[in-house]
């Protein structure tokens, strides 16, 4: 067709008479839906672009994808990245099929539609690709383009695609030096398609040379420097500085038409199109006119020529429909452009550090686009759940709040929140962090491994049992037992109990409670190497082996470990019922919504599926492409963390009666991810409330309120704590099957934590030295049957003081008295501010035993105005233990062990349990004592409900 040929209606179809064709850089639902788009292929345009920009315009921008957004979320909940794009999918192929009829009749020439990559993945090249081709696959139509930046890392990509017959968009090119390097990638990448026997004619390419952009960034600097010119009246430099405003960009694409040019005469391009291949096109991006002072039509008017593209948005079609003169200017006065770009260096102007920029920048934009898509993608969907999702909110003091938004700004920036789902260990301490985070997928895994759960508690259900009885510690056993005190027995199932202790009297009452011949145990260990549920099964099996004989005992029990453990073995060995396996990747801690929690949830008679998908919704809500300001568990995390390194280091837990359990849980994940080198966060649960003046600048406080059940106590509490300028953060359970969503924001609040922190959150180095003290003890007892005698410091009314020779001298030097209150008051002198005051009972776990400690815990807070802690030994060592002895030194403990009563023999074993409890107690203090904590121990005798009675009012007299 002649170049000169008699002008259609208007100058936008007048265009392709000069060889140029007309895409329009824009995409919106209701343009599609509405018809407009289809009138524009009719009539003026012959393809279509989107960007990262272009989408959040569209899908923030308007209401135009709210019903199909609602409509998605309510038949499946998904992640903001996973509903946006499907949004995006639907609208490009939908383009694209508007847009076939002429790519059928251009021959393949025109009629493309393009799809850009991740921003995010602009410097990855592995992942770009597999994202290439996933979204070339989910779009599924010949005339789309794959948009790729011309990163370095994008590069390659072009040609791997290029080579698999998958269409590319090139785009953010700036410079003549990086359009050379794509148009290589794009030859490579045809003739190994050809190499591999396709038919080059079937692939497209263009190469989007980004316009506007270029004068924006050149004219910032010769505006400087023509300030300067004027201020010293130097004529020859503003005429020259004058003459580059505007002239850079234009100039800066004729000359890379030039290479294109040149690249057509080469012979190995001749040798390609001898056998079909379409060129690889300039097209012109970003050419609408972003500075008023030049003609709105400019950058489309002064580039057209054969065989190029020009993408216009919206507003420049109109205008150039309108008022565009369109003239062959691509080629016009080339050698001028010359001069433009030598006059741009003789001023000072270094080009190439302009296009480097402009490419970082322009990768920054499509990304910080793409934050505001997806966070505004996920205001509309958290809106359309709704209840369905646990709520957070926080308040916090100004300089925390300050602190707080400038390290999620960070995140923001830095991709961290994509960092730590792609597990990335450098966000931590670098070391072997990348192997724990198999929580991440946890939820989804079992969701698809339903059917075997289903199956156990018809099990359950069918064998009439009157108790499940769990033997586990720490992450094996706390959030089953979560589990058993917020949802209680369900109708035909039986009753779950937890055996976390090796008190004797503890392990007496359960025994009498349960029937052994109607009672299904759960072993619950993951590395199926901790001494307490190995000797729990031990000790039970053989009661259920002489009760119902050595055939049926088997059938009683079940094993929840990870795979190729010691317990596997066991279980094996002894025919158990079924072994569940847990997932190597995942530590205990973080296990709740794995086998290790969900077996048991099962028994229960959960719904493990509601359970779990209302789990996922969490998942959804902290997912990689849920910006950090709005990604709940990165939120949590941060918050905590920043508190932690201001000193507000006591996480005061408060939590409605219906869940309150959660607490020891969330002690757990807390204490021994984070509380380790020196620093952490200390949890403080079920400690009594007290009015605000308790609580001093060493607290944070998370109130977990079950809406269907609230405390007004608790909530008249949290709201005074507000108002006197306590951090705050609260979250609002709807019901007990949202729980499972805080297993997962908590987990993954802790991880971020811990990045905060620079910390290793998945490891628990001091809980393995006093398990290693512990260990030494009973082999000695196996050896000789018995302890080595202690001498106590000091023993009055009954109870006896023990502590080591640096503590002894310590509370000597400070007794006034030589009485119990006067080494008690003593200890407790040794509470200075923003310290925390520990109970750590190596007794049976019970009501009363409860109240008197607890009694203990609120004295010593209402008069010392310091956070108290407790903790039930052994289960404790296994949860908040690695926290006191790893975490800040800033703890004052009181250990408690008593006299038993009745041990209880483990077959098997020279040792019982009262013996391995007394040896847990030593070596629990050895390693105390050995950090320099400061700790004493009292010895209560055999009625241990008078011996707590004893101590609480010897400590009371202790009490200023
Ligand atoms: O499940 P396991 O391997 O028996 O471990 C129980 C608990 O012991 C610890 O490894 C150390 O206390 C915890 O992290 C864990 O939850
Ligand atoms: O492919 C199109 C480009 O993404 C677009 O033209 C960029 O234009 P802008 O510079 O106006 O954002």
């Amino acid at each position: 067709m002649s170049l000169l040929q008699t002008p259609q209606k208007n100058a936008l179809q007048n265009l392709q008479h000069y060889g140029q064709s007309v895409w329009l850089d824009y995409i919106r639902r209701c343009s599609i839906e509405g018809g407009e788009l289809q009138q524009l292929v009719d009539e003026e345009i012959q393809g279509v672009t989107s960007n990262p920009a272009i989408f959040q315009k569209a899908i923030a921008g308007s209401t135009d994808y709210d019903a199909a957004l609602s409509a998605l979320e309510r038949d499946h909940d998904q992640d903001a990245i996973t509903l946006y794009e499907q949004l995006a999918i639907a609208d490009i192929q939908a383009a694209a099929d508007i847009l076939r009829p002429l790519y059928n009749r251009t021959n393949q020439q025109d009629g493309y539609v393009s799809l850009e990559v991740s921003p995010y993945l602009a410097n990855d090249s592995e992942q770009s690709l597999i994202e290439a081709q996933r979204l070339w696959q989910a779009v599924n139509r010949p005339n789309l383009m794959i948009k790729v930046p011309a990163t370095p890392a994008g590069i390659p990509v072009i040609q791997q695609l290029i080579s698999q017959g998958i269409n590319v968009n090139v785009t953010l090119l700036f410079s003549r030096a990086a359009y050379l390097e794509v148009a290589e990638a794009y030859l490579s990448g045809l003739e190994e398609y050809v190499s591999q026997g396709g038919s080059p004619g079937h692939v497209a390419s263009v190469a989007s040379f980004f316009i506007s952009r270029i004068d924006s960034a050149v004219d910032g600097q010769v505006a400087e420097r023509l300030k300067i010119a004027v201020q010293e009246s130097d004529a020859e430099a503003v005429a020259l500085l004058q003459g580059l405003l505007g002239k850079v960009a234009i100039a800066n694409a004729k000359l890379v038409y030039q290479d294109y040019l040149r690249l057509c005469e080469s012979e190995r391009w001749q040798a390609l199109k001898a056998q079909g291949a379409q060129p690889q096109r300039l097209l012109w991006a970003s050419t609408g006119t972003k500075n008023p002072q030049y003609r709105d039509t400019l950058y489309v008017e002064e580039l057209i020529g054969p065989e190029t593209v020009n993408t216009i948005p919206p507003s420049t079609l109109a205008a150039f429909r309108d008022h565009g003169e369109p003239r062959p200017s691509l080629t016009e006065a080339v050698e001028q452009t010359e001069i433009v770009m030598s006059s741009l260096s003789q001023v000072g102007i270094v080009f190439e550090d302009i296009t480097d920029q402009l490419l970082g920048q322009g990768v920054q934009l499509f990304q910080q686009a793409f934050d505001q898509l997806l966070s505004a993608v996920e205001h509309k969907r958290e809106a359309q759940l709704g209840k369905a999702l646990n709520r957070q909110t926080y308040t916090l003091p100004a300089t925390l709040s300050a602190q707080v938004q400038a390290t999620l700004q960070g995140w923001q920036d830095k991709g961290k929140v994509r960092q730590l789902w792609a597990m990335d260990s450098t966000l931590w301490t670098g070391a072997d962090e990348s192997q724990w985070l198999g929580w991440l997928g946890t939820t989804e895994d079992q969701l698809a491994h339903l059917n075997d759960l289903t199956q156990l508690a018809q099990e359950v259900k069918d064998l009439a049992l009157t108790h499940v009885l769990l033997l586990g510690m720490g992450g094996s056993s706390l959030c089953p037992e979560v589990m058993k005190l917020t949802f209680g027995q369900a109708e035909g199932y039986p009753e779950l109990l937890v055996l976390d202790s090796t008190d004797p009297a503890q392990v007496q009452a359960i025994t009498q409670q349960i029937d052994l011949k109607r009672t299904l145990f759960i072993v619950s260990s993951k590395s199926g190497s901790t001494l307490e549920p190995n000797i729990f099964q031990q000790y039970f099996f053989d009661l259920v082996q002489k009760e119902m004989g050595a055939e049926v005992a088997g059938s009683r029990f079940i094993a929840v470990t990870d795979p190729g453990s010691k317990l596997q073995e066991v279980a094996h060995k002894n025919r158990f019922r079924h072994y569940f396996f847990g997932i190597p990747s995942i530590g205990g801690r973080y296990s709740a919504l794995s086998n290790f929690g969900m077996v048991p949830a099962a028994c229960l008679g959960i719904d493990v599926a509601h359970f779990l998908d209302s789990a996922e919704e969490m998942v959804h809500s902290c997912a990689a492409s849920v910006p950090a300001i709005d990604n709940p568990g990165v939120v949590l995390g941060i918050i905590l963390g920043k508190a932690a390194q201001q000193g507000r280091d006591k996480l005061t837990l408060i939590a409605s009666p219906g869940i309150a359990d959660i607490g020891a849980w969330l002690e757990q994940l807390l204490a021994e991810s984070t509380g380790k080198e020196g620093c952490g966060i200390i949890p403080v649960d079920q400690e009594p409330l007290g009015p605000p003046l308790n609580y001093g600048a060493d607290r944070i406080f998370a109130y977990i309120r079950l809406e269907a059940a609230p405390d007004p106590a608790q909530d008249k509490a949290v709201a005074a704590l507000e108002a006197a300028g306590q951090p705050v953060i609260q979250i609002q359970v709807t019901d007990a099957y949202q729980l499972g969503q805080e297993f997962f924001r908590w987990e993954m609040a802790t991880a971020v934590a811990g990045s905060v922190l620079g910390i290793h959150a998945f490891n628990q180095p001091d809980v393995e030295a006093s398990k290693i003290a512990t260990r030494q003890l009973t082999d000695a007892y196996e050896e000789t049957g018995e302890l080595l005698v202690e001498t106590p410091l000091f023993q009055e009314g009954g109870l006896q003081l023990f502590t080591d020779v640096e503590n002894a001298a310590a509370l000597t030097g400070i007794a006034g008295t030589l009485s119990l209150c006067g080494f008690l008051k003593a200890h407790l002198k040794r509470l200075r501010a923003n310290d925390y005051f520990a109970l750590l009972a190596y007794i049976q776990m019970n009501k009363a035993h409860q109240q008197q400690l607890q009694g203990i815990r609120k004295a010593i807070c209402d008069r010392k105005q310091v956070a108290t802690c407790l903790g039930f030994g052994p289960r404790f060592l296994h949860s908040t233990g690695q926290a006191y002895k790893g975490g800040p030194n800033s703890g004052v403990f009181l250990q408690i062990t008593c006299e038993d009563e009745r041990d209880v023999p483990i077959p098997g074993h020279r040792y019982s349990f009262g013996v391995v409890k007394a040896a847990q107690a030593r070596g629990d203090f050895q390693v105390l004592a050995k950090r320099k904590r400061r700790v004493l121990r009292v010895h209560l005798g055999t009625d241990v409900e008078v011996g707590l009675r004893t101590l609480r009012v010897a400590i009371q007299g202790a009490l200023p």
